[in-house]
């Protein structure tokens, strides 16, 4: 039986609390480790992290910009790592933000969340800005195959409200729509839809002003930003509000700081997950 997205990640926050981690091995994380800049680098700094943190949070979610930047031998670690982590039992969240016309958005739904191929975790960030029905394919098969989406709705970054605050012709803005055809997706499932949404934990009061209603989407909201970003308990609180159950928490050099050493990793996830927990209860 295929158990949905969904209902897998709020299993998994239940049992091990609402963070996840970011595998980024930045270039400067690489070095501060002593690990060389080419993808064998990047292997033993992903693996490390797996071994510090995995079957301990709720997700992990590989960078693939931070694999890609390797060539197919980078992107060849990446898929070694979507395997490792899964067989951690810890969810793996794909963070590759794809986006394109419908036809070509098959192939990347077919790269990312078909069952069997190398490079499909558990979810996948995806960009609506080609227009949310383009995400089509990626919906439909990550429903079929029990994996989830993340769509990007507000951003951490403070470029983003040039597009996601906009408004269309009859006044809701840009994120509000993607909010709604979200939880259109997910209305009426239990315990939580499998389309989320990404709202940076760095947005303050933004998604009231520009009328996203957090709680409708009924699905997972992935909040990257806490961290290196500035975001901390104190903006987990005030950003989601009514929807805080629905948050999964991320934060990758925050973590990954602590590295090289498992024990100093493993011990940063704990502080950032419980941190989260208190911030979200
Ligand atoms: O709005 C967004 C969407 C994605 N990200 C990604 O999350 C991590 C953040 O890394 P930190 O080191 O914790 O700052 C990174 O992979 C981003 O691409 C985001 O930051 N904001």
């Amino acid at each position: 039986m295929i158990v949905p997205f969904g209902a897998r990640l709020a299993a998994a926050m239940d049992a091990s609390g609402p963070l996840c981690v970011g595998i980024d091995p930045h270039q400067s994380l690489l070095e501060a480790w002593g690990l060389p800049d080419d993808a064998s680098g990047v292997r033993s700094f992903a693996l490390r992290v797996l071994e510090a943190v995995g079957g301990r949070v709720a997700a992990v979610k590989p960078q693939a910009a931070f694999f890609e930047r390797h060539g197919s031998a980078g992107v060849a670690v990446l898929e070694e790592v979507v395997a490792a982590g899964r067989d951690t039992g810890t969810l793996v969240i794909v963070d590759a933000k794809r986006g394109d016309i419908g036809s070509t958005m098959g192939a990347y739904a077919d790269a990312f969340l078909r069952d069997g191929s190398p490079l499909a975790g558990d979810a996948l960030t995806i960009s609506p800005y080609l227009g949310f029905g383009s995400l089509d394919p990626a919906i439909d098969l990550a429903l079929s195959s029990g994996r989830g989406l993340f769509v990007l709705c507000l951003t951490s970054n403070k470029e983003g409200h040039e597009v996601q605050h906009a408004r269309t012709d009859d006044g809701v803005t840009v994120a509000a729509r993607v909010a709604a055809r979200a939880g259109a997706l997910n209305e009426g499932v239990e315990p939580l839809g499998s389309i989320g949404l990404v709202v940076g934990a760095t947005i303050g009061d933004a998604a009231r002003r520009t009328g996203v209603d957090l709680a409708a989407v009924n699905g997972p909201l992935l909040a990257p930003g806490v961290g290196a970003q500035g975001g901390g308990a104190r903006e987990l609180a005030q950003v989601f509000g009514a929807a805080r159950r629905q948050v999964l928490a991320s934060s990758s050099r925050g973590v990954l700081a602590a590295g090289p050493d498992v024990a100093s990793l493993r011990a940063a996830a704990r502080r950032a997950s419980d941190e989260a927990a208190a911030a979200l209860s």
